[in-house]
């Protein structure tokens, strides 16, 4: 059996997360045991973020992001704030740059616990998305769900945050739509080479919207961050937004300013809830016996 690592199991705005200590080791969290993992009701997650020793010089670490179903995913917001507030609760800082399979990205925690991490620039090419076939304008792409002439879901913006993101814009309470059956179809679709993320939002004021995802990789969830991040650039490049919009999930609310330098920012909460430690290779896990306490290691 492998040398076990330890775990925090965390969550943002309900987005369920495990941070796991990788560092200091040369092998990674195999996809088996994240599946083991995601079938235990204790350590149900959505994402984990594998924190690795630094690659380049200037990082912090070098995060891994896998899925719930073991898939590698190239962003995740909620996560890397859960992955900030546990480096933050380790080592007292509060400014960190790490790096992933997207590349390099900043995060802070303020003095009221609030946790911003800069997401990068978004990407709006059909490529970059990737689509699998060419929309010369990615603010509105033909794609529909639901009768021929009577669609219930159609014409998404779609951008990439790292990771692909489809948004179906709607007009009444985000509620009313069946994602988890709709999610599913729409996540692998063959225009999504790399399948998709996909939510549904409904914009309320032109600083506010209502969003709801089923993530690729995860299935519905509570949260997701780079999803919001997706949500808010398309609004405001679509004119139906302002630049900075505040994103409520079913967890809660995120702030999302697009900046001046094409960045955007993202600013919400992360939750530790307990610790423990697992075998990467199989997936076996104990809860920490000792008093309670946050950070990864
Ligand atoms: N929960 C995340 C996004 C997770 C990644 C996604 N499922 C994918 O495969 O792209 C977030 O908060 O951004």
């Amino acid at each position: 059996m492998a040398v076990r690592t330890q775990f925090a199991k965390m969550n943002g705005l309900g987005n369920e997360i495990i941070v796991a200590d990788m560092r200091g080791r040369a092998d990674h969290v195999a996809p088996g045991a994240a599946i083991a993992l995601n079938g235990d009701p204790a350590t149900k997650f959505d994402q984990i973020m594998a924190i690795h020793a630094p690659r380049t010089q200037g990082t912090e670490a070098y995060i891994e992001i896998i899925n719930s179903d073991g898939t590698q995913a190239q962003a995740c917001g909620n996560g890397m704030r859960c992955v900030v507030q546990a480096l933050a609760a380790e080592t007292g800082r509060r400014e960190f740059t790490f790096e992933t399979i997207a590349g390099i990205l900043t995060a802070h925690e303020h003095a009221d616990g609030m946790i911003s991490v800069d997401m990068g620039k978004p990407r709006f090419g059909w490529q970059d998305i990737p689509l699998a076939e060419a929309f010369h304008d990615t603010r509105q792409i033909e794609l529909q769900i639901g009768p021929i002439d009577a669609p219930v879901l159609h014409s998404p913006s779609v951008a990439s945050m790292g990771n692909p993101h489809a948004i179906f814009w709607v007009n009444q309470d985000v509620w009313t739509y069946d994602l988890e059956r709709f999610g599913p179809l729409l996540e692998n679709h063959p225009i999504f080479p790399e399948r998709s993320n996909i939510s549904i939002a409904h914009v309320t004021s032109r600083n506010a919207m209502t969003l709801r995802t089923w993530e690729r990789g995860a299935g519905l969830t509570r949260a997701c961050g780079s999803a919001a991040c997706a949500a808010a650039v398309s609004g405001a490049r679509t004119g139906r937004t302002e630049r900075t919009v505040t994103v409520t999930v079913p967890g809660g609310p995120l702030v999302i300013e697009w900046l001046d330098n094409d960045h955007v920012m993202m600013t919400g909460p992360a939750e530790w809830e307990f610790s423990g430690s697992f075998d990467p290779q199989s997936g076996q896990w104990q809860r920490d016996e000792t008093a309670p306490s946050q950070g990864a290691a």
